[in-house]
């Protein structure tokens, strides 16, 4: 049975994800993306997966500059996440949030639920998408997290504490 795009994207529609924003800084200039397609793949070594489409306008400065920063986002972030979820100008993207500077030398969301700073150790393309496998080097952390999940195409928010039934 051969599976078009709409049916895939229409049940993708309904498998919830966090919301993060993906960050490069380096030779090829800064640039960030928003992403919900992030994995966990292994803790030894500390390792995600983000997966970027290569027509993304990102995609050449992700590619040559070897390093980035999975910033996952809190309740409270959706407009951040729409700036940089295309279109806009990249300054005007970062103008709208204060960054910090990760070991890798990639923007780090300062509000962020969690930032997991990394290099990229390896690329597998697959159709329109290349996977960029990522070995964290360094990991911050909010205090209170209230999340932020992407789920049936519009942003949900999860409380810190959900109350005791
Ligand atoms: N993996 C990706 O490249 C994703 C891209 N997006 C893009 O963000 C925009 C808004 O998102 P939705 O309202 O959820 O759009 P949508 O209705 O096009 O997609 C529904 C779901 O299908 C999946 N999806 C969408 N485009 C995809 C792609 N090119 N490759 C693999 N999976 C894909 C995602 O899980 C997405 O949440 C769309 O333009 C969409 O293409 C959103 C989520 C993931
Ligand atoms: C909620 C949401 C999730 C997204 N997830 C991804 C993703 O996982 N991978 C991806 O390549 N693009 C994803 N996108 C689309 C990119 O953010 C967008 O293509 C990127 O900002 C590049 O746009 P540009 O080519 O205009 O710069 C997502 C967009 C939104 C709004």
């Amino acid at each position: 049975m051969s599976i078009d795009s709409t049916t895939f994207r229409d049940a993708m529609a309904c498998v919830g994800a966090a919301v993060n924003i993906i960050t490069t800084d380096g030779p090829a200039g800064r640039a960030g993306f928003t992403a919900s397609a992030v994995c966990s793949v292994t803790d030894s070594p500390p390792t995600l997966l983000v997966c970027l489409n290569r027509s993304a306008s990102v995609w050449p400065v992700f590619s040559n500059n070897q390093a980035l920063c999975v910033n996952t986002l809190a309740a409270g972030q959706e407009s951040l996440s729409n700036l940089f979820g295309g279109k806009t100008p990249m300054d005007e993207r970062f103008a709208a949030a204060r960054w910090l500077q990760g070991e890798t030398g990639c923007p780090r969301l300062a509000d962020a639920l969690a930032s997991f700073d990394c290099h990229i150790s390896q690329v597998v393309s697959v159709g329109t998408h290349d996977i960029l496998f990522c070995q964290i080097v360094d990991i911050s952390r909010h205090p209170t997290p209230e999340g932020l999940v992407w789920f049936d195409r519009r942003y949900h928010a999860l409380p810190a504490n959900l109350p005791t039934v």
